[in-house]
């Protein structure tokens, strides 16, 4: 019983420990640098350097805590030594994974989505549709949550006593979205049948910090360089996607398609030039690049080291959704609550209830949104999630064009119909491609 509890107790006191010393650092760091002058706009605590290294403290909460316990585990051989309870359950499941020797799944797991094994297996047509449905999906998800962003953070709420308040805290509204996508998704596969979930949770943590990093660098960013930038950043993100997909998982890619995503890129910069004012900041600081390089970078992070867990464990896409916005609501909510911002965006919440409904409908189809983003990943790969989420960029400016009948120039339309021929050269050289494949394996298995 006795050296059951053992581990227990260290486990927890190195939690505590690491928590506390974490703390009291991010609390140092905080009034050494002077967080009593917020009323002076050029402090330390207004860059964004400071912001970073205050964020990254928070995170360490999490990191340094669990780093500590993996080693301690492993020297201590606990896992071996003990037999199956609770707790070395939890940790084998965090650390080890449930079943590392057994990676694949039984042949009939309709659930499972590996792009490589399964698109052979799918007819054109069906490939089509499974596309379309990604499509749809993602553009009307991602289109009303972009609305809803918009609304949420520029829009000023009124209550009935007459208040008015405006919500600033995007990392509060980041938050809310992966609770709900956690709590959803967890529900979800508690009530359905699953495959065999192998892998260890800790390899979530990754993909799960480069995409909360990624978000964060994308805000900064935005205060830091000029709309042009920003948009060119946007339009050319299938190369970085593409470059991060070799040193992930040593991808090869075909000409044609570095041939599309370069003149997909240049055709989406075109049209969103060719169609948008130039307006906002004018300066592009050098800050500012290091913040949009940054997004990119762990931008493209995300996706493809999500693609390469679900070609390696064959998870479904809804047990992927719920590991990695586990490990996201943990890193948002320490950060959010090493900041304060818990107390003021509930105290926001209860003085404007209209905002709490601006909220759920914006978690809500953030939450649907990433249904979509990570069956995408799983069915199609990261290339093809980034091209159609580059192409909402454009669908959005394109509506609202549309909608408040802005003119669209010459270059703009040209930038249009570039993106729509690459897209078409992109699905016809892979389809023919795939045809090829498929003869050329069916002339072996005949001849075998
Ligand atoms: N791979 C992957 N996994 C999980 N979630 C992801 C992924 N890619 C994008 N996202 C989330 O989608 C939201 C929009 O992202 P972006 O603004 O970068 O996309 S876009 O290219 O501008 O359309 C944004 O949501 P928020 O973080 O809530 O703002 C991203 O975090």
């Amino acid at each position: 019983m006795a050296s059951n509890q053992g581990p227990v107790v260290v486990v927890i006191l190195l939690v505590l420990l690491s928590v506390g010393v974490i703390y009291t650092l991010t609390q140092l760091l905080r009034s050494m640098l002077g967080e009593e002058e917020t009323n002076s706009k050029e402090g330390y605590q207004d860059h964004w350097l400071f912001r970073l290294a205050i964020n990254q403290l928070g995170y360490a909460t999490i990191f340094v805590p669990g780093i500590l316990i993996y080693k301690y585990v492993k020297a201590s051989k606990y896992l071996e030594r003990t037999g199956a309870n609770c707790f070395s359950e939890l940790l084998r499941c965090c650390f080890v994974g449930q079943d590392s020797g057994e990676r694949f799944l039984p042949a009939d797991s309709s659930s499972v989505n590996s792009s490589s094994s399964s698109s052979a297996a799918r007819s054109a047509k069906q490939d089509a549709l499974l596309l379309l449905l990604c499509v749809v999906g993602l553009q009307g998800s991602y289109l009303t949550w972009g609305l809803l962003q918009e609304k949420v953070m520029t829009q000023k709420y009124t209550n009935d006593n007459g208040d008015v308040g405006a919500f600033k805290d995007s990392q509060f509204l980041v938050f809310v979205n992966r609770i709900l996508a956690f709590l959803l998704s967890g529900i979800y596969i508690t009530f359905t049948r699953q495959p065999r979930h192998p892998m260890p949770l800790y390899k979530y943590i990754y993909c799960s910090f480069s995409n909360i990093m990624s978000s964060w660098c994308q805000y900064e960013a935005l205060k830091y360089v000029s709309f042009p930038t920003q948009v060119l950043a946007k339009a050319c993100k299938v190369i970085p996607v593409m470059i991060m997909g070799k040193i992930v998982s040593h991808q090869k890619y075909e000409n044609y398609e570095y041939l599309t995503a370069v003149t997909i890129s240049l055709g989406m910069a075109s049209f969103m030039f060719g169609s948008t004012e130039m307006k906002g900041e004018t300066i592009t600081t050098f800050s500012g690049l290091i913040l949009l390089c940054a997004y990119l970078t762990f931008d493209s992070f995300t996706s493809n080291w999500q693609s390469a867990l679900f070609s390696q464990y064959k998870m479904s896409s809804v047990q992927m959704m719920c590991g990695v916005n586990l490990f996201s609501c943990l890193f948002t909510a320490v950060s959010l609550a090493q900041q304060g911002s818990f107390a003021s965006s509930i105290a926001f919440m209860t003085q404007f209830p209209k905002f709490v409904v601006d909220c759920t409908l914006l978690s809500v189809s953030s939450a649907v949104g990433q249904l979509f983003i990570f069956y995408t990943i799983s069915v199609f790969g990261p290339v093809v999630f980034v091209i159609i989420m580059t192409v909402r960029q454009g669908l959005a400016i394109l509506l609202s064009c549309l909608i408040y009948q802005h003119p669209i120039s010459v270059v703009g339309m040209l930038g249009i119909a570039v993106v729509f021929s690459s897209l078409f050269l992109r699905i016809y050289c892979n389809q023919r491609i795939r045809a090829l494949r498929r003869r050329m394996q069916n002339g072996s298995t005949t001849k075998v």
